[in-house]
């Protein structure tokens, strides 16, 4: 497990969050400390906060209570913040290239138009794709490339502003498992070379299993927080659901049985997590 630095600032802090809509609390007395270069997974099924989580890191939504803080400083600043979303191909008719998506990511962090800040805005998109292993296919329209090439530039984007925080909205949805597994390497190698603390929502946890120091798991308003073992096992996930679950680890991947049904007959409405067709 990464170990977490403990001399410098949390990368972000919440304490005594709540946020709700109308009379639905999502979560309340929510507190959570996130270390510079933690790897943070964030589970639960349909419908439990967890885009909205992310909505009030990146400022979107406003806590009803409680505070929040990047890189030490209050409140949510967007210039400390890479944010990858789920996959969604471009159309063919994009008239960007992957190079000018990337450029975004930079030119969110206010570089001039001088010469010698064009020349390290170049830099800057260069270091980025290369990070992705992305020179081969940089220059292409994106509407041309593959999901799997395409979310290698949105992770590139999301960096190239040296944030402090990564937020990921389930950034491997709709990837084969070779990309999903090279985009979760792409996103660990970030963390441990620069410090990044990543906040990671997805359904399906086995894909970042090997890099996940701690889980946030959101039920119907009840959460957990925890190291992977502490929260990913039969009576933490049966006490959230309030039935019985069962957690198996089969060779190196984890496999939950019973929270499908449960969250199909809660007040969660949909399905909760593949991990049973792992
Ligand atoms: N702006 C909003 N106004 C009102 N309700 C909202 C708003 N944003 C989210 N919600 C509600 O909050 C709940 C949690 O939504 P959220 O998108 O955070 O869930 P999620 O866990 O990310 O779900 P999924 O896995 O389906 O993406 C849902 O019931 C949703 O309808």
């Amino acid at each position: 497990m990464h170990e977490p630095s403990t001399a410098v600032a949390p990368a972000i802090e919440i304490s005594g969050g709540r946020l709700s809509f109308g009379p639905r609390v999502l979560w309340s007395d929510f507190d959570l400390s996130v270390a510079p270069g933690e790897f943070v997974a964030i589970l639960g099924p349909n419908g439990s906060g967890k885009t909205s989580l992310l909505r009030t890191l990146l400022g979107q939504y406003q806590l009803d209570a409680g505070e929040i803080s990047i890189g030490g400083r209050a409140g949510t600043s967007r210039g400390s913040i890479g944010y990858i979303p789920q996959q969604h191909p471009h159309d063919e008719g994009v008239p960007l290239r992957g190079r000018d998506l990337v450029g975004l990511g930079v030119d969110g962090r206010s570089w001039g138009i001088g010469f010698r800040n064009r020349k390290q805005r170049k830099l800057k998109v260069d270091l980025a794709i290369d990070q992705v292993d992305a020179r081969g296919f940089a220059d292409a329209p994106l509407g041309l490339l593959s999901g799997g090439e395409q979310q290698r530039l949105r992770v590139a984007q999301a960096l190239a502003g040296d944030p402090v925080v990564l937020l990921c909205d389930e950034p491997l949805l709709s990837l084969d498992p070779a990309n999903q597994a090279r985009v979760a390497a792409l996103i660990d190698r970030r963390r441990r070379s620069a410090g990044t603390a990543v906040v990671f929502v997805t359904h399906e946890i086995n894909p970042v299993l090997p890099y996940v120091d701690r889980v946030v798991y959101l039920v119907d308003g009840r959460f957990r927080i925890g190291t992977t073992d502490e929260v990913m096992n039969s009576q933490t996930l049966s006490e959230l659901y309030r039935t019985k679950v069962d957690v198996l680890r089969v060779r190196d991947r984890l496999v939950v049985v019973g929270a499908d049904e449960a969250a199909c007959h809660g007040d969660h409405g949909h399905p909760a997590m593949d991990t049973e067709t792992a």
